[in-house]
């Protein structure tokens, strides 16, 4: 188990690292210790599980109290999202870090046709919703979905949550359009160091010249869903200590 602590702005965040062999119930059992401990007030468990048990991931996201669900992805926290009460629970990081990149942006969400490009539970489903709920018409795009560049030529805002490399072609891209990229991917690179590098969803070099906003891959989403789920932590402390 290791343990961090960024004393300067009193998170204290403990990264359990169980062995692939763990099993269902093990996992139950260890985050009902966390759900009971009043000294816990978020947890997360790092999706997809890396273990040669089967286990039901849903099971497992559904399991975190929804007062401790910073993630935002259990059932409760996401039926909340998707009925347009974004108050009383968690939003989820991924989509309310691309919520607040586009508000940034300065682009009016209100009124325009936000197409997103993906449909999972973690980000293209919530993203969906939120914007649905921040009344833009929602168009959502998925691996069924025909004649794709012709629904992604019409996105004043063009969210892509899909996971395939460079997927979306600069051309397709309406002028002046606000795209926000969630994909990443490590592709083998061999003039890096590392030996791979990590790319977005979208062509963004071609897709630069005619998108108004764009973000990057890295340094784009990444960041912000890591800024969303300090906001959520904070959140869930005050909240627990109002129950105090
Ligand atoms: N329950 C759960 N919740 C998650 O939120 C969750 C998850 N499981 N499983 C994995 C994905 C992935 N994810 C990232 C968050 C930030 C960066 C990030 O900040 N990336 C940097 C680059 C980091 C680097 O260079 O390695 C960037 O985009 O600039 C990346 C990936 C959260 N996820």
């Amino acid at each position: 188990m290791k343990l961090k602590a960024a004393k300067n702005i009193g998170i204290i965040a403990k990264h359990i690292v169980l062995p692939s062999s763990t099993n269902e119930i093990e996992l139950l059992g260890i985050l009902s210790h966390l759900n009971l401990d009043p000294h816990v007030h978020g947890v997360i468990v790092q999706m997809p599980l890396d273990c040669v048990n089967s286990i039901n991931s849903n099971l497992i996201t559904d399991s975190v109290f929804p007062n401790k669900d910073v993630d935002g992805l259990n059932s409760r926290n996401q039926g909340k999202v998707a009925v347009g009460d974004l108050a009383t629970g968690f939003l989820p990081c991924t989509p309310s870090g691309c919520l607040e990149l586009v508000k940034r942006s300065g682009t009016k969400i209100e009124g325009s046709h936000t197409v997103v490009i993906g449909r999972s539970r973690i980000v293209g489903t919530p993203v969906s919703e939120l914007f649905k709920w921040h009344n833009a018409t929602v168009t959502t795009c998925h691996s069924k979905t025909k004649n794709l560049d012709e629904v992604v030529a019409n996105a004043d805002i063009l969210v892509v949550a899909i996971g395939q490399p460079n997927l979306i072609k600069g051309e397709w891209i309406k002028k002046g359009a606000v795209v926000i990229d969630c994909g990443i991917t490590s592709i083998p690179d061999a003039t890096r160091k590392s030996g791979s590098r990590l790319v977005g969803d979208v062509d963004f070099e071609q897709a630069r010249k005619r998108a108004s906003w764009i973000t990057p891959v890295p340094g784009g989403v990444g960041p912000m869903t890591v800024v969303m789920l300090m906001k959520n932590i904070v959140l869930a402390a005050v909240k627990a200590a109002r129950t105090l």
